[in-house]
């Protein structure tokens, strides 16, 4: 259970992902410093804020009113200043190793020992970033997605020296905030979130240069195809539902490589999904009746609001 220590948090780095990370934690009634180097991005962070919030007023998602939320963020153009108090701080700034490590050992010698610090890389693991920090043990990397004040799964990397102190903290604390916080088992560039969309966007790519399709209709295929199941469902959910027979046919003419053994051993099992009542899930009545209503509610939905675009 989280001891509730985090009350003051800061985020460095205030681009497309830092001002939505600070909306979510100020959007759940924390106390957020923001700081970027540029205040010209700091300024466009505060008015992105802004309009977000009032752009969300009138949805069931904000749980206090714009202004209340918006005051909660404080606006800093000194690093040493905004981070000073925190008792989170998580760095959100361009995507390079070095600028990382040197971002990191400033907000390191500006916060007392027991301030938990996270990077949001979208792909460099712990290991790598933390290497020249003095206190290893109170780093981590969450990682979450665009734009976060509105998707709520954050990734967790843990690197060997993250403590479980830390490890706790940061699980509760996500889970508190109604998030979905998954913790990945392994440090692996691009943790899990980016493994799967960044094979999506090779293979995208290999299709436009083999002539096969265009950027525009490969996002239309996904967008009213497979994408709008992914809203609702994931992959071994996806082909639960397909029939693990059918996906052992399929396998091989479009990879190319041997049918997994995974795969192979669920059809060999006689568990091959829905059709049999169980595959990577077990599907009973119950929860089979409860998943075809979010089905017919969510693709009537996106129909409604998508298509008509
Ligand atoms: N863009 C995405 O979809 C996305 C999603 C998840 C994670 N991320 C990760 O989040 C991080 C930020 O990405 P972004 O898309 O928000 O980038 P961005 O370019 O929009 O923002 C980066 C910000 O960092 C600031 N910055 C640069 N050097 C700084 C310094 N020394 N001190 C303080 N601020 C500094 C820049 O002024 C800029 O405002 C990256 O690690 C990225 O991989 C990005
Ligand atoms: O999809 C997201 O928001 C994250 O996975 C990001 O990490 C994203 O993939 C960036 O790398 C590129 O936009």
């Amino acid at each position: 259970m989280s001891t509730g220590k985090i009350e003051q948090i800061s985020v460095v780095g205030a681009g497309i992902l830092g001002h939505s990370i600070a909306q979510r934690f100020a959007s759940e009634g924390f106390n957020v410093n923001l700081y970027d180097s540029s205040k010209v991005n700091l300024l466009k962070a505060k008015n992105n804020i802004f309009n977000n919030l009032i752009s969300l007023s009138k949805s069931n998602l904000l749980k206090s009113t714009p202004t209340s939320i918006f005051k909660k963020i404080n606006f800093f153009e000194g690093l040493s200043r905004a981070v000073a108090d925190s008792n989170l701080v998580i760095e959100a700034v361009t995507e390079d190793l070095e600028l990382k490590k040197i971002v990191l050992q400033q907000i390191e010698s500006a916060v007392c020992d027991e301030c938990i610090i996270a990077s949001n890389s979208s792909s460099i693991i712990p290991s790598e970033y933390n290497s020249e920090l003095k206190i290893k043990s109170r780093v981590l990397g969450t990682h979450f997605f665009n734009p976060p004040h509105l998707l709520p799964l954050v990734e967790l990397i843990y690197s060997h020296c993250t403590s479980n102190y830390v490890k706790s903290e940061m699980e509760s604390l996500f889970t508190n905030m109604g998030m979905h916080p998954i913790v990945v088992y392994k440090e692996s560039p691009g943790f899990i979130g980016n493994r799967l969309q960044f094979a999506l966007l090779k293979e995208a790519i290999s299709i436009v240069q083999e002539g096969i399709s265009t950027p525009q209709d490969i996002d239309i295929v996904v967008k009213y195809g497979f994408g709008r199941r992914l809203s609702i469902m994931g992959p071994f959910e996806v082909f639960d539902y397909g029939g693990w027979d059918t996906i052992e046919a399929v396998y091989p003419n479009i990879i190319g490589d041997p049918v997994p053994q995974e795969i192979l051993e669920k059809v060999s099992q006689g568990k091959l999904g829905v059709k049999t009542g169980e595959g990577f899930y077990k599907w009973d009545p119950i929860n089979l009746n409860k998943k075809q209503k979010l089905i017919n509610d969510v693709y009537t939905y996106l129909e409604k609001k998508v298509s008509k675009q």
